[in-house]
């Protein structure tokens, strides 16, 4: 019900934008300043993940603001949904969503919160060696085919070989080094055919797919390179070929930084986070041994307690069942955005603020994927062929495999531990995603569920009746950054710019990522930005974004301009 009317939301404000890309007018809003102190009033768009993090930093931020958060459907928490569902015997959890986190610099914003809610002992670990962390899997062509790690060795990656998945990858790596680079008028493509081009076709269907799917539930021949592939696409914008640039980069190259990810936005982020962050010894510690983590009570823990304390502080109020219809600049020239909220008896038709921060979904920006989410308890323990994660299906598998069009299957009894009372299988098995793209109606629960039981069967011979099932379809669940993403990101920052002159700002997993973690650092960065006369600034929320692709872009222009030059003088 949220999703289906977040959608709807999201399609009147593309109407309202219709005149333009993005925005119905692209006026300099310069003129609008303001002696505040601070953002009196401010609203917070959606309630998932990304809203909730940004309201709770903003209540940090802005002792002295009011916020409230408009929230469509009836709960907040997004489509981040973790249910405990009896089974004989006792209880087991189910997640219709995200499941873990992952450890590391991109987790520190999301861990800093998880210590500032006081969540810290609700903590499940996943340990670096446990089968889950080691074992991840391949359905191809129809078995499964454990990915390697650093600790596979020659003996594994011959039986790999064998196996047909990297079909291609040895020759393609010899002849990469003889292609020539792309055109210069070349601004983006597929990833599938970036790969194809420079390597070959075969690994991009067999492994790059499988991988796609586990992310972005997308199609590889949809998403773009130069966003989801962007240290290989700059590597050749640089240097004319991916390993050629590898080798040609040393640590003292002006470029470095394209290849070490350290440029200074990301690099200035990274150490703002650290500065202002300091997480406690032993979750330090924890967070370095493990490969995932979530909560004893599924990731929803999170989101609960993240709305507690927001219920609990006097500066928030959270608004659900009441859409945002449109917003614009307030009328005479005022300093202020104005909501035209959903008709409510119990609420006034609009809302003045100081600042928005907008998390809904812009679908001129990208399209969306829906998922189909499939929970599966078994009440006989150790029913799969394998220990491990799960495993991903890649778009190269004969149709006579999947013909359920499953992404991959989560072995949710081994991949997070102690969240269950009593023994069993576990399973999540994922259908859709850019399969369904176009489809006007999706499977019901009933057909779902056979589906998923079908795969399963087929897959990993499992025949038993679940004891307990759980269907969730998430529609519209995953953006995808397709072919020509970072130029539309960057009209739509400018948009968003020229007609909001700052006072309306944007997150959530249109921007910087699609995972959790990437979303809640979003945040963070957001409303990190608002500080002191921040907020008064001529800013989308995207600068970290745009300033980054800015900084790539001048130094491919800057290399390509000095190796004409070197031509030259040849
Ligand atoms: C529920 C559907 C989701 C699919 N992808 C994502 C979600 C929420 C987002 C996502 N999943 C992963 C990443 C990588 C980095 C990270 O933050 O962990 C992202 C951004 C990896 C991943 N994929 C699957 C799992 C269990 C994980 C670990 C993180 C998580 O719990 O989401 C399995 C999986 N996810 C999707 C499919 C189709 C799939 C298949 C088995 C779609």
């Amino acid at each position: 019900m949220r999703l289906k009317r977040h959608s709807q939301l999201l399609e009147s404000t593309v109407k309202h934008v219709s005149a333009r890309p993005f925005f119905a007018s692209q006026c300099n809003r310069s003129r609008y300043s303001t002696s505040a102190a601070y953002p009196e009033q401010i609203a917070v768009l959606g309630g998932g993940i990304a809203g909730l993090a940004s309201a709770y930093y903003t209540a940090k931020e802005f002792p002295k603001s009011k916020i409230t958060i408009y929230e469509a459907g009836n709960d907040v928490g997004g489509w981040i949904r973790s249910t405990h569902v009896e089974v004989p015997g006792g209880k087991v959890l189910f997640e219709h969503g995200p499941r873990t986190l992952r450890p590391g610099s991109n987790s520190l914003a999301t861990a800093g919160l998880i210590q500032e809610l006081g969540l810290i002992n609700d903590v499940v670990y996943t340990s670096k060696d446990s089968p889950a962390a080691q074992n991840r899997y391949v359905y191809y062509p129809n078995r499964l085919v454990r990915m390697p790690t650093n600790t596979t060795n020659l003996a594994e990656l011959f039986k790999l070989y064998m196996t047909g998945i990297a079909d291609g990858v040895p020759s393609a790596l010899f002849r990469e080094i003889f292609k020539p680079p792309r055109p210069p008028n070349m601004t983006d493509e597929s990833m599938g055919s970036f790969i194809a081009r420079r390597f070959d076709k075969r690994p991009a269907q067999n492994v790059l797919s499988a991988v796609i799917h586990g992310i972005y539930a997308g199609d590889i021949w949809q998403l773009s390179a130069r966003t989801l592939l962007s240290l290989m696409w700059n590597l050749e914008g640089l240097h004319g070929g991916i390993q050629r640039g590898f080798w040609s980069t040393n640590l003292n190259s002006p470029t470095q930084d394209l290849v070490t990810i350290t440029h200074p936005y990301d690099a200035e982020l990274r150490n703002k986070l650290r500065d202002e962050i300091t997480l406690e010894p032993e979750l330090r510690k924890k967070l370095g041994q493990c490969s995932t983590f979530s909560f004893k009570n599924g990731l929803r823990q999170l989101v609960v307690r993240l709305e507690e304390t927001l219920r609990k502080n006097n500066q928030v109020t959270i608004k659900t069942n009441i859409p945002v219809k449109s917003f614009h600049m307030a009328p005479g020239g005022k300093d202020q955005v104005e909501l035209v909220l959903a008709n409510n008896s119990n609420n006034p038709p609009k809302f003045t603020a100081d600042l928005v921060i907008s998390t809904l979904h812009n679908r001129a920006l990208t399209p969306y994927v829906t998922v189909m989410v499939v929970n599966l308890y078994f009440s006989t323990p150790n029913l799969l062929p394998v220990k491990g994660f799960g495993y991903l299906i890649p778009q190269s598998v004969p149709f006579e495999q999947n013909p359920e069009r499953a992404l991959g299957v989560i072995f949710d009894s081994d991949a997070v531990p102690d969240q269950d009372s009593v023994p069993g299988t576990k399973l999540t098995v994922m259908l859709g995603g850019h399969w369904w793209n176009g489809w006007q109606a999706y499977p019901t629960h009933d057909e779902g569920s056979q589906l998923a039981l079908s795969v399963v069967r087929r897959h990993l011979g499992i025949n038993e009746e679940p004891k307990a099932t759980h269907v969730t379809l998430s529609r519209d669940a995953i953006p995808q950054y397709t072919v020509g993403y970072e130029e539309r990101l960057k009209q739509f920052a400018e948009g968003l710019v020229s007609e909001f002159g700052g006072r309306l700002r944007v997150a959530g997993n249109q921007f910087n990522g699609v995972g959790v973690n990437d979303v809640v650092t979003g945040a963070w960065d957001l409303v990190r930005g608002c500080r002191g006369e921040g907020w008064k600034g001529r800013s989308s929320g995207l600068e970290r974004v745009m300033d980054r692709r800015k900084w790539v872009e001048e130094r491919l222009v800057k290399v390509g301009r000095e190796k004409e030059e070197e031509e030259k003088g040849r």
